[in-house]
């Protein structure tokens, strides 16, 4: 394999894009793709597409060549929804599983949307279901026997840290709980074997180091020794053993498409089905090592050109994903104006300057150009202009 991959993307030339870990690129098989989905599959086959153009498998295909990527079997990923809706189908199942218990333990630093969907699983149900957040670092901790569901993030939004799949996923299951990660900063950035951390349920998105697109569908992973008896809470007809049959009554699929729920977004599918083809001969450990070096090459680039922005990330590369977090007072002007600038990284409350680094598409040439044009937005203070101080909706 040869990294980067640049020629596959679409990525405008005065940019350097160091925002993979939020929103992938364009990869050029995508438009492709896409305009012919549209156009020849759905304009001209109409509904005669779902088995002439076999969309109706779709799912099943991406979902194979995403579990090759996280560590995992064929036919133990399936896809569709958004990545919260997945969550929810996760932690429903854990309940399921563990009745007698009560708590969900996460940690204080999980995305929002992730700790939300407890919530909101959790006011449905019967009372005294507890969501336990303790700061990352002490989870290990907090595993104990009343917890339900161990669920948890496995590279930090904000920070990039590290949990430890494994050590981690052992606890849990020493003390009988239910293993649930969240991939949505993994999958595509770092090596795993999910296979070989036995966790019971996976879960991630497909839009960030995936190359999916804007709302790419998500996917979720189920321990295959478990598919057949996890009940799904949400019930959708195309996780029904024979959805054509038109049943009055929910039977499961006998496999992981139980996890389904209603239609698959064809057309999103059919565009992260061509971003895949990126990752065709593509070793993740060869990625991991194109990602340290990158990381490495910006933290002492950064350090050194700009000392008023403060590692926020763990210095140690093998307790990082594929990001790496400075932190500075005025960290939303100066990415602002880096943005403007061309280099593209985004931000996060309250000081966090968030930069992904994506071996496919970048090289250490970017790196450290990016850094040069840091340098000259902090050292010249040029995030004091006014036109960088109004917050955007989207940070
Ligand atoms: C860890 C994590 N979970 C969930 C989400 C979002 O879920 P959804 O795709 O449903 O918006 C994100 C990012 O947006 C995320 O970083
Ligand atoms: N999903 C996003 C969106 O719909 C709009 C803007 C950003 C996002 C993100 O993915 C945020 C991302 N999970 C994060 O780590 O901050």
């Amino acid at each position: 394999m040869s990294l980067p991959k640049k020629e596959l993307f679409d990525i405008p030339a005065d940019v350097i894009y160091l925002d993979g870990n939020s929103l992938g690129p364009l990869p050029k098989g995508a438009s492709t793709r896409a305009g012919e989905v549209i156009e020849k599959e759905w304009g001209r086959e109409l509904i005669r597409a779902w088995n002439t153009a076999d969309w109706i498998a779709l799912p099943k295909r991406v979902g194979d060549r995403i579990a090759r990527l996280i560590g995992a079997p064929e036919g133990s990923v399936a896809t569709g929804d958004t990545l919260s809706i997945k969550v929810y189908q996760a932690l429903a199942a854990a309940f399921k599983m563990r009745p007698e218990r009560r708590v969900i333990l996460s940690d204080r630093g999980n995305f929002p949307t992730d700790l939300y969907m407890a919530q909101g699983l959790m006011s449905t149900v019967d009372k005294g279901y507890e969501l336990r957040t303790p700061a990352p670092e002490d989870v290990m901790d907090h595993i104990s026997e009343d917890v339900a569901a161990v669920m948890l993030t496995h590279v930090d939004y904000r920070s990039g840290r590290l949990h430890d799949m494994k050590e981690v996923t052992e606890r849990a299951h020493a003390v009988g709980a239910v293993m649930i990660w969240d991939l949505a900063h993994s999958a595509g950035a770092v090596p795993l074997d999910l296979s070989g951390s036995k966790a019971e349920f996976a879960v991630g998105c497909t839009y960030k180091y995936l190359n999916g697109g804007p709302g790419a569908p998500a996917f979720i992973y189920a321990r295959p020794d478990l598919i057949e008896s996890v009940e799904p809470a949400l019930a959708g007809w195309m996780g029904h053993e024979a959805p054509f049959a038109m049943e009055p009554d929910y039977r499961p699929a006998m496999s992981t498409e139980r996890l389904r729920v209603g239609t698959p977004p064809v057309v999103q599918l059919s565009i992260l089905d061509a971003a895949l083809d990126a990752w065709n001969d593509v070793d993740m450990s060869d990625i991991r090592k194109a990602s340290l070096d990158l990381s490495e090459c910006f933290i002492a680039e950064v350090e050194r050109r700009c000392p008023v922005l403060k590692l926020a990330s763990p210095r140690e590369g093998e307790l990082r994903g594929s990001q790496v977090s400075f932190a500075f007072e005025h960290g939303y002007a100066a990415m602002q104006a880096l943005i403007d600038r061309g280099v593209i990284g985004d931000f996060r409350a309250p000081d966090i300057m968030r930069f992904g680094f994506t071996p496919l598409y970048l090289d250490e040439e970017d790196v450290i150009a990016a850094a040069k044009i840091l340098e000259k937005v902090i050292a010249g203070e040029l995030w004091r202009d006014p036109k960088y101080q109004t917050k955007s909706r989207v940070t």
